[in-house]
């Protein structure tokens, strides 16, 4: 193993290097009306998947009425592909019926889990008209797209007091651990508040995969929030075990509707995060 005089450079991982006890890397804390994302236990999001507008608004309202619930996903994409300015309106309806729940807004690519494949061109003229007509307190935009229009979208969700989810999804498969390290990294990078990756578990070492990426992550490299997770039944453990390994955030499944596969219903999963919590805050 190395000891501690090792210079500056990114370490080994081994026992010898780590900070005393259990404690993690420091964390940049973000508070969005109170709630503390990178402090205590994860934070529970839960996404909509309503086709309707009139759906999405009676489910961000039903959502608004959960406890176990921090943040709100609206899933834009499950709308269809409909006019700009009409998902910034509806993102304002949504934000208005949402109550004091943290609202994310998402418009998922085809390629990475919604509905249709929605162009550079088009993404970046619907995150406009969201971040300049509509309202959210967080944007999911993902990673590899044109690097010129997530700048801008930066830059925009900045200037609105919006902070940014940057995000990559792997559908089929879980790269192996330095090239998760390596993405987010380039979240970061590319001016993320919180780094995020799903990917796709086929085994535990999968599953591990993540976790450990995440951990050397905090460990190592990021102060930022992140949001890291594996799905399917091979990823469950990882959409719970983010206060253990540095995952901030985890998403949730209300009344059996999953946005991707593996989301456990959000009273269990909080059950498990608060006993979690309590036994690592003695
Ligand atoms: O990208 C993500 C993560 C997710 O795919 C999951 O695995 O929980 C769920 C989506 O709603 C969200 O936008």
């Amino acid at each position: 193993s190395t000891s501690e005089a090792f210079s500056k450079k990114t370490r080994p991982v081994d026992t010898m290097n780590r900070i005393g006890g259990w404690t993690n890397g420091s964390v940049e804390v973000i508070d969005i009306k109170g709630v503390r994302i990178g402090e205590g236990r994860p934070k529970l999001i839960a996404p909509t998947t309503s086709k309707t507008e009139a759906d999405l608004i009676a489910t961000v309202k039903k959502f608004a009425d959960m406890p176990a619930l921090n943040v709100i996903e609206v899933r834009i994409d499950y709308l269809g592909k409909i006019d700009p300015k009409d998902y910034a309106r509806i993102t304002r309806d949504a934000y208005a019926a949402a109550g004091d729940k943290v609202v994310l807004v998402t418009l998922r690519n085809g390629t990475d889990g919604g509905p249709f494949i929605a162009d550079d061109e088009w993404y970046g003229c619907v995150y406009e008209a969201v971040l300049t007509e509509g309202r959210a307190d967080i944007v999911d935009l993902e990673l590899f797209r044109d690097r010129a229009m997530i700048d801008r979208l930066v830059k925009l969700a900045r200037k609105q007091g919006v902070k940014v989810i940057i995000s990559d999804h792997e559908f089929n498969f879980t790269p192996d651990e330095d090239e998760i390290i390596r993405r987010l990294m380039l979240e970061e990078q590319a001016g993320a508040d919180i780094l995020k990756i799903a990917v796709m578990a086929h085994s535990p070492e999968d599953a591990l995969a993540v976790m450990s990426a995440t951990a050397k992550m905090r460990h190592y490299h990021s102060a930022r929030p992140m949001l890291t997770m594996a799905m399917g039944r091979a990823g469950v453990l990882t959409r719970i075990t983010g206060e253990g390994f540095g995952s901030d955030m985890t998403f949730a499944s209300v009344g059996g509707k999953a946005s991707a596969p593996g989301q456990i219903p959000a009273e269990d999963c909080l059950r498990v995060l608060e006993t979690l919590h309590k036994a690592m805050n003695p």
